[in-house]
């Protein structure tokens, strides 16, 4: 990887003063590492909806402006993303062939989202009440990027179980990126104006309207057989099964899990079966066995 040719600063979406690689191209500094993997690009939508877009310049490597938070936000975080596979499972970017990063921000007008979509990440600003820019936070970029990992290995179909489980993994890895052990997805941006709230829990994911238990399955046609309703399943026993191994362990079980044993039709009863047969590679059929399958038991999956 050429090394990048500088080092820029600039302001994220919380107000933090961050710091990350970029290129020197044609007199003006881009938000592009080329230190990472083939290489870690950011570019702006302008509020438009084609991709990628421009590529975030500035020209004297600071990037300060408003209107480059949510680039200096995405860059830095995907770096830090970046660094998390490679430096826990020596894994080279999402294809683990060091394919370049691609994000977006500034993409549709007050959009209340984010999402991978089959080559890169992009990201809305929010409407400034549901969401502030979605690239502030670490949780969501992991979020965001596992789906790509997933893609890669497991290849779990965006519906139903498999959906489910496909949005658990990167609210799984999401959490393991952030550090914080908080269990909450998007806390940093979403409802700017009710602190301590978040859009979902994986200690309590009842406590915004996800079930907790195979008995509250919902079946539904909404959401791709509501992927983002039913991931509270496999979340809970993700939070149990943490707590009781402890992160580090928890983190090597479920990333063999994911590129070892799942599959695209894996069902929750199959997500079981792979964390065990993880778990047992890793560590026998002993303490950490009998917390993942205690951990199944509570959300009611045999
Ligand atoms: O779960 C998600 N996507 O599948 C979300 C929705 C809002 C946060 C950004 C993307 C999480
Ligand atoms: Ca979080
Ligand atoms: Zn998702």
């Amino acid at each position: 990887n050429a090394a990048s040719d500088a080092t820029g600063s600039g302001t994220g979406v919380l107000g933090k003063k961050l710091t990350f690689n970029t290129t020197l191209n044609n007199g003006a500094y881009v938000l592009v590492d080329q230190s990472r993997g083939g290489g870690v690009e950011t570019y702006s939508a302008n509020n438009g909806s084609s991709l990628p877009g421009d590529l975030v310049s500035d020209a004297d490597n600071s990037f300060t402006d408003k209107g480059q938070a949510a680039a200096v936000s995405a860059h830095y975080n995907i770096e830090k993303v970046y660094d998390y596979y490679k430096n826990n499972f020596n894994r080279n970017s999402y294809d683990n062939k060091g394919a370049t990063l691609k994000s977006t921000v500034h993409y549709g007008n007050d959009y209340n989202n984010a999402f991978w979509n089959g080559q890169q990440m992009v990201y809305g600003d929010g409407d400034g009440r549901t969401f502030i820019p979605l690239s502030g936070s670490l949780d969501v970029t992991g979020h965001e990027l596992t789906h790509a990992v997933t893609e890669y290995t497991a290849g779990l179909q965006y519906r139903s179980q498999p959906g489910a489980l496909n949005e658990s993994m990167s609210d799984v890895f999401g959490n393991f990126i952030e550090g914080n052990h908080d269990y909450l997805v998007g806390e940093d941006v979403y409802t700017p104006n009710t602190p301590g709230d978040a859009l979902r829990s994986m200690s309590d994911p009842t406590k915004y309207g996800q079930p907790d238990n195979m008995s509250d399955y919902v079946h539904t046609g909404q959401d791709n057989g509501g992927v983002h309703t039913n991931s509270g399943i496999p979340n809970k026993a993700a939070y149990l099964t943490i707590e009781s191994v402890g992160w580090d362990k928890a983190q090597k079980i479920y990333y063999r899990a994911l590129t070892t044993y799942l599959s695209p039709r894996s069902q929750f009863s199959d997500a079981r079966a792979a964390l065990l047969q993880a778990t047992s590679d890793l560590y026998g059929q002993g303490a950490e066995y009998n917390a993942v399958a205690s951990a199944w038991d509570q959300v009611g999956v045999k």
